[in-house]
């Protein structure tokens, strides 16, 4: 093991991004142990595999995996740990309940709040945008259910989609059937998936895409049977996995970093809109009216 050690660290460029080390030699070393490490917590669940330096990382916070403070706070920490990690360079992010990959913000968490809160909680979701979309591993998004408005964005953030062929499950930013509005950056990650005409369209309408029309618009990269998805994104992860960090990692960054700088350089300001816009009479009703819309629909 100590020989692999110095293999490893000799073979290793420096980590271009943020600072720890990954190589696309790995593979061909680790073959001779398949370490799987374990590192969860009770809303995340990861496995880490050191072999093929792939984490899969389950969200698993029942009944819809909704983004509440907690469990952005869990996700930021839990990203950041992998992103130190040299030995991991691919990430799979999916459900640990099938039917639902994320159903978005907690709408909770935006409602009957101080603003204070929404402060804190708006900043967790930038941190969570920030450290996904700005990711230095690959990341593959193994959309296993339904992926409204936040669970979207969090799939958009990766660098592929594959989404399981159910066109019971749908995928969209349909922030204005609630009455809110998608921010700059959810327009943007968007615009730079699909472009500027399907997400102009989409964005108005609040639209849904069932899985079909997802890849039809290019929402999303393949559709496959549900019990493939995992599957499907173990190969696929390989694939990407060949071609040498740096480079990878450096035309990631060209791609996106016009993107992500204009939240970095607008941080406060955008939380202050957020509070803002979320504080009024209007606004909050508009919730509690698709709150029990929901509830409704359940009955
Ligand atoms: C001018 C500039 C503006 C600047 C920015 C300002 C503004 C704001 C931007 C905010 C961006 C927001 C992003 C979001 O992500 S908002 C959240 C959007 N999410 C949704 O619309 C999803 C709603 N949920 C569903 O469609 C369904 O629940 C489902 C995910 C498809 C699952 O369906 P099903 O399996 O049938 O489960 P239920 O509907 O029965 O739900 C189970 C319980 O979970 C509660 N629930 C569902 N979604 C949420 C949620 N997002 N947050 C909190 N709670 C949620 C649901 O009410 C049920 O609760 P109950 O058991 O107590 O009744």
């Amino acid at each position: 093991m100590a020989a692999l050690g110095a293999l490893r660290s000799c073979w290793a460029p420096a980590r271009l991004l943020t600072g720890s080390a990954h190589h696309s030699n790995r593979l061909v070393l680790c073959q001779q142990t398949s370490i799987k490490r374990h590192f969860s917590n009770n809303k995340i669940l990861v496995e880490l595999d050191e072999a093929t330096g792939v984490a899969v990382m389950k969200m698993k916070n029942p009944p819809v995996n909704s983004l509440s403070l907690d469990f952005l706070t869990e996700f930021s920490i839990t990203l950041e740990k992998l992103e130190m990690d040299r030995g991991c360079r691919g990430l799979i992010l999916t459900s640990a309940s099938p039917k639902i990959f994320s159903a978005g913000l907690d709408i909770m968490e935006m409602c009957g709040k101080s603003a204070e809160h929404y402060g804190e909680f708006w900043r967790a979701v930038q941190e969570m945008w920030l450290k996904l979309y700005g990711s230095n591993m690959v990341t593959i998004a193994a959309i296993n259910g339904s992926s409204p408005a936040g669970g979207c964005l969090m799939a958009l953030c990766c660098d592929y989609r594959i989404m399981a062929d159910n066109p019971k499950y749908a995928i969209g930013l349909n922030e204005t059937q609630l009455g809110i509005v998608a921010p700059f950056w959810f327009k943007d990650t968007m615009s730079n998936v699909v472009g500027n005409r399907v997400t102009e369209q989409a964005l108005q309408l609040g639209q849904m895409f069932p899985a079909p029309e997802a890849l039809k618009f290019g929402l999303v990269d393949q559709l496959v049977p549900e019990e493939k998805v995992q599957s499907t994104a173990a190969s696929v992860m390989a694939q990407w996995l060949t071609v040498p960090d740096h480079a990878r990692q450096i035309t990631k960054s060209m791609m996106r970093k016009q993107t992500t700088d204009k939240l970095v350089n607008n941080r406060e300001a955008d939380i202050k809109n957020f509070v803002s816009f979320i504080t009024r009479d209007s606004i909050q009703k508009s919730l509690q009216v698709y709150m029990e819309r929901l509830r409704q629909r359940k009955q």
